[in-house]
This record gives structure tokens, sequence and C-alpha cells, in this order.
């Protein structure tokens, strides 16, 4: 494929709820979709998941755009590529800034699957028709609201709960879960909001028989979480601290975690993903994937990646429903018992609603081969 035209589109959509982390509330989701149409008019999707502002990773919504204005469009405008693998390669250029890459990576991904007429997933070598996922449940006020929450979301089949957690609301927050909920499976996320010499509260944890703790040291961190792993029961798995397969392989050696979440965002990009994948099934360390608030194409991308064989824990891709009155793909993402099922569809497998995704656009930018 020839890289032809791209088109940048600024989109506010407004959450159905507030997402509160260790780092504060959330209510709406400006984020950066990425459209490539290549030398036939084929045309694929891709979404910066990276947030206003820099507080789960050093990326934000303005710092892609120029990262894809002035260095990754400009990279790639004009480019016959065979295969996405050679993005990744031609914009090893620039240092980090994962999130802007991935969301150029993952519209030509898209682009390449549908020249094969494939769903994406196949084109990955995924081979699951159904993922199972779980929920994110972000900090709340009030211990009854909570339990609320849950018991809804269980109803509707959501097979794990993830609890947002911090120093402060914590191990009470949890101890008022399992006393209504004993049995469903758990997990904490502290988003890097604890150290070192917080271990024997950390360790308080152990005694819920939770699935895993994600993230509770800083966002680059191994080596700490090494230690504290050695001395928590409860597994320990990494979301911030992971940025590529080298990343991945150093954490499995260190003994940092036990398992991976794995974002398409923060590690740069597909063709990335399936090497961490290839990395921790070799070494018996399962897989799930995270979500970042996604639209529907985002969404997509991350169902796609989870037909992946080692992914084998329900992650965070959640009904479309769950942050949106109305998503950009058609059909919306949907859930029947906490499974969805996946596309066959080639490309991402959903169809980009023009006209939804035009009401939720507030600028654009389009770049064209032919002006250079
Ligand atoms: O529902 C989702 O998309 C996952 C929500 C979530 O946990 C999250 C949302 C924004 C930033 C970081 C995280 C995280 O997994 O740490
Ligand atoms: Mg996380």
């Amino acid at each position: 494929m020839r890289i032809e035209r791209v088109v940048l589109r600024q989109l506010a959509m407004k959450m159905k709820s507030p997402f509160t982390t260790s780092f504060g509330t959330q209510l709406m989701r400006e984020f950066i979709v990425v459209e490539v149409v290549d030398e036939d008019g084929t045309v694929g999707w891709g979404e910066s998941v990276a947030l206003l502002n820099p507080w789960y990773n050093e990326e934000t919504m303005k710092t892609n755009w120029h990262m894809l204005e002035d260095f990754i469009i400009p990279a790639l405008l004009g480019v016959h590529l065979e295969h996405p693998d050679e993005v990744t390669e031609r914009l090893q250029f620039i240092r980090k800034n994962n999130m802007a890459k991935s969301a150029f990576e993952g519209a030509v991904w898209d682009i390449f699957a549908k020249q094969q007429g494939q769903y994406l997933g196949q084109t990955l070598g995924g081979t699951k028709s159904e993922i199972s996922v779980g929920i994110s449940i972000g900090i709340q006020k009030d211990a009854s609201m909570l339990i609320r929450m849950i018991g809804e979301y269980l109803e509707t089949g959501y097979k794990r709960i993830k609890l947002k957690i911090k120093p402060g609301q914590d191990v009470e927050v949890v101890r008022g879960v399992r006393q209504v909920f004993p049995d469903v499976p758990l997990m904490v996320d502290a988003n890097s909001s604890y150290q070192l010499r917080d271990l024997d509260h950390l360790r308080r944890l152990d005694e819920f028989n939770l699935m895993m703790i994600e993230q509770p040291l800083s966002h680059d961190d191994l080596v700490d979480h090494a230690k504290i792993q050695a001395r928590l029961e409860t597994p320990i798995c990494l979301d911030e601290s992971i940025h590529s397969a080298e990343d991945a392989r150093k954490a499995i050696e260190l003994g940092s975690c036990r398992i991976i979440n794995l974002k398409i965002g923060r590690v740069g990009g597909l063709s990335e993903s399936l090497r961490i994948h290839d990395v921790c099934r070799e070494a018996g360390i399962p897989l799930w994937c995270g979500g970042m608030l996604e639209s529907g194409i985002g969404r997509a991308h991350n169902i796609a990646v989870t037909t992946l064989a080692n992914f084998t824990l329900p992650g965070d891709t959640a009904a479309s429903s769950r942050y949106w009155d109305q998503d950009i793909i058609e059909p919306e993402v949907k859930l029947t018992d906490g499974v969805i099922q996946v596309p066959t569809n080639s490309g991402i497998g959903f169809t980009v609603d023009g006209s939804t995704l035009d009401r939720y656009t507030v600028a654009s930018k389009s770049f064209s081969a032919s002006s250079l």
C-alpha cells in the first residue's frame, strides 16, 4: 500500500458518568481519530488513547497531535509499505510517544487486513470467536454506591470486577466489597499510587483473594515491584511500567509481576503487542487487554488483539454503552453475559459511522501525498 491521504480529527465525547482514578475525575473524553487512505481508496482507522493530562503516561492529546502532524505523518505520507511492521521501523527515529505512533499504526493494520479480505484478529494470528470481559470501576465516594454498581455490573454479566484504589481508599473498600461478594473475581488497580515503604500495608490486601494488584508502584519501575512481588501472595500485574517486549522480558526475569495488562497504545502499536504476546506466552505469563476509555475504534482494536491465544484473563474492553450514549462505530460493542462476539468483517470488523464521527469532531486536518 501507498499512504495517499491522512485525516486527523479531534473528537470530544461526553461520558455517561464520571471516571475517578487516584489522579482525579474525568467527564469528557477528548482524543484523536486517525483516518489513513491508501492509493486504492481503502480506509483504515486508528485511535490515539492519550488523555488530556499526562497523569497516566507522559503523552497528551495535544502532544499526540503534534507528533502526528509534525513527525509521524511527514515520515509516512506517500510511502509504500509491504507490511504494517514497517510503520514501527520507520518511526524508530522518534523516541517514545507510543500512543501517537500506535494511532497511526493501527490504521495501517486496518488497511492491511482489509487488503487480505480478513478480520484484523485473524491477520494478527488470533483464533478466538468470543472474548470474556470484565469492568473497571472508578473510585467512588460512597461505599453503598460502589456495592450497588458492582451488583449491577455482575447482573449484566461482566466476568470480573476491577476497583481503582489509592492510599486511604483501599483495604477497607475491598473488605466491604468482599463482605457482600465473597467469591466474585475481583482485582484492584492502584495506578502507581504506592511506594516501596507501603509494602506492609499492601500485604493486608493478601487476605481478600484478589486476582491481582495492578501497578501499585511507580509508573516506570520494575525493580521495586520485584521486591514487593516476592513478599506478596497476590500476583502483581504491571500496566504503566511495560512499554515494549524488552520491558516485558526484563519484568519477567526480575520477577516484577506474574501478569501483564497490555494496552496497544502504551506499547506503540499492534506489531509490538504481538512481540509482547509471544514473550509472555513463552514465559507462561498471562495477558489481558487494558482499556483507556476508548471510543469504538479503540475498542475494535482491543477486541482484535484479545483474540490472540495468550490473552487468557478477562480484559477491560467493556460494552460501548458503559461510557457512550452513542458510539462512533456500527454496530456498537455489545455484550451477552460478559462475552463479546468477535466480528468477522474485514479490517477492524466494525464500520465507522461518518455522521456520528462528524457530530463529535471539534477540529480536523487533512494531509495529502499529492500536495507534498
Ligand atoms: O474501562 C476502561 O477503558 C479502563 C479504565 C482504566 O482502568 C483506565 C482508564 C484510564 C487510564 C488508565 C486506566 C488503567 O487501566 O490504569
Ligand atoms: Mg491500570
